[in-house]
């Protein structure tokens, strides 16, 4: 897009200055709630860009790496304060950027400021054990020691939440950060480094550097002086990722899709399954690699289960993310819609009849925006892509099974494993499905999305690199163990 004269730019991060990129270009962000809404433009930086911040990152690293972990949590308890002292700003932001709805933009900025504050704990907890030797005269324990400089690349949806779990721990262990956000949300990103550089991080732990996947996510991924690189995103890119850090021997984290299902059985309590569905499938415009995608329903609650979600979903407000009454915003692009919509048709191509949904929204505001209906399929089989390739957009796929058997064995044939529900009100129907259930995240009674800071999070087959970031999980990829042996 043209960036507009009064389009507020924002800069790169580097070496603990703001500074424009040499290519002397900008790429401006457009609201997808409504595309004359400019909300800012950001770099486009070159490789050379991203060299002189990871050289800073670099030099930073030793003095950083030997702070206290205290020393360093005041800096992310500084960071929490800045970011919640600017909440409503960032929320804001991150609302008319991504289309993301106000309310959970607020949640999401709130859930940073919790980030930050836990990992700013991780500062004072234990980093090892003692192990007995075999020597009566010799003390063996564990310590650990940071990766050095952590590449961090994220996605837009969630721009402060990700790119927080990542970088937080990330320095707390004692690492420096080159972030480079995803351009879609990159305004929100740069807002959220304004608050490390305002929390007065010592030169060169923490950069930012914008601009396109090609170059600078790809740049980290392949530069030599980067020790770790942790991603979210999709699974082409992210594979792509690993496997031009691993040739070059380095470390890396990679979370990607999910095609996430929720089991209703015949005993389960329809009203909290649909309600759950719609929350884990619909909220954020389905833009979460947790959202709930296929909903497999026992035949004798299915007409019951079916009726109810389609009475609700009807009800959903659909419009701009910053209004109090919107309920569900757009997709995040013209990019994200066109790929929906070609997955509604798709599905429809394929057999499966459409309940409710299926259209972009058209006529009055929503023409300048990238809206889409809320979506309801049914009579979906596995073999169809709605049932197996993650769409990333608001539609969910009914598939009707006569036993929880049926229904597990359905639930597990896809390529994903990040998250799954079950809605039952027997335990040995929730015990077997906490043991069958091949997900990272297995929920019961509650939706598929909605991650706790404090636990592990990742998924098994192709969702993660079958690492688990946030909650202490993340000192695992963070750090190297080191055993020592004093005698
Ligand atoms: N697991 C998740 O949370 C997410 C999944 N996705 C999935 O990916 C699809 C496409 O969304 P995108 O934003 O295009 O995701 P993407 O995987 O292309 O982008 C994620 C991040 O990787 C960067 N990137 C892109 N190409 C790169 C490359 N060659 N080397 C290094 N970094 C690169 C991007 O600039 C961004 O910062 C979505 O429709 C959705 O299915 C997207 C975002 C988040
Ligand atoms: O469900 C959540 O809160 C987190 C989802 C997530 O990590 C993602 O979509 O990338």
């Amino acid at each position: 897009m043209t960036v507009k004269a009064n389009t507020q730019i924002f800069l790169n991060y580097v070496d603990g200055e703001w500074c424009e990129s040499i290519s002397k270009e900008v790429i401006g962000n457009e609201s997808p709630s409504n595309t004359e809404d400019v909300v800012g433009s950001v770099q486009k930086s070159t490789r050379k860009d991203l060299e002189e911040a990871i050289a800073a990152a670099k030099s930073a690293k030793k003095k950083w790496g030997n702070l206290t972990g205290n020393e360093r949590a005041d800096y992310l308890y500084k960071a929490a304060d800045i970011l919640e002292s600017r909440l409503e700003e960032i929320a804001t932001c991150m609302a008319r950027e991504m289309g993301k709805t106000l309310a959970e933009s607020k949640g999401e900025t709130a859930r940073g400021v919790a980030i930050l504050r836990y990992y700013a704990g991780e500062g004072l907890r234990k980093v090892g054990d003692v192990i007995p030797s075999t020597d009566s005269e010799a003390l063996m324990f564990t310590t650990r020691a940071p990766l050095g400089v952590v590449g961090v690349i994220t996605p837009w949806n969630f721009p402060v939440a990700i790119p927080i779990w990542k970088s937080a721990p990330a320095l707390i262990y004692g690492n420096t950060v080159v972030i480079k956000p995803a351009t879609e949300a990159a305004v929100t990103g740069a807002k959220v480094i304004e608050c490390f550089a305002d929390a007065g991080f010592p030169s060169g732990v923490i950069n930012m550097v914008t601009g396109q996947g090609s170059v600078i996510g790809q740049g980290l991924a392949d530069h030599p002086d980067v020790n770790g690189i942790t991603f979210t995103g999709s699974n082409k890119v992210g594979r792509q990722i690993g496997q031009s850090v691993l040739a070059r021997g380095g470390k890396y984290q990679l979370e990607m899709g999910g095609k996430n299902p929720v089991i209703v059985a015949s005993d389960a309590d329809i009203d909290l399954a649909v309600n759950a569905t719609i929350s884990g499938g619909l909220r954020s415009t389905g833009q979460k690699c947790t959202a709930t995608s296929r909903v497999i329903v026992q035949s004798d609650v299915y007409e019951s289960f079916k009726d109810k979600l389609i009475e609700k979903v009807r009800e959903i407000k659909v419009g701009n993310s910053l209004l109090d009454e919107t309920w569900m915003g757009p997709s995040s692009s013209e990019g994200q819609l066109d790929t929906v919509l070609s997955y509604i048709r798709k599905g429809i191509n394929e057999g499966a009849e459409l309940l409710i949904g299926g259209e972009r929204l058209t006529g009055g505001d929503y023409d300048n925006g990238y809206y889409v209906q809320p979506t309801v399929f049914e009579g979906v089989t596995n073999e169809m892509a709605i049932a197996q390739e993650e769409i990333f957009g608001p539609v969910l796929a009914l598939m009707k099974v006569n036993s929880l058997e049926e229904g597990l064995q359905l639930a597990n044939d896809v390529e994903y494993g990040l998250s799954a529900s079950i809605f039952t009100t027997n335990i040995k129907k929730m015990l077997t499905f906490i043991n069958d259930m091949e997900a990272g995240l297995v929920r019961v009674n509650a939706e598929s999305a909605g991650v706790e800071l404090q636990a592990p999070f990742g998924g098994m087959k192709q969702s993660s690199s079958h690492s688990r970031e946030q909650g202490q999980a993340a000192i695992e990829f963070f750090t190297a163990i080191k055993t020592v042996f004093v005698k």
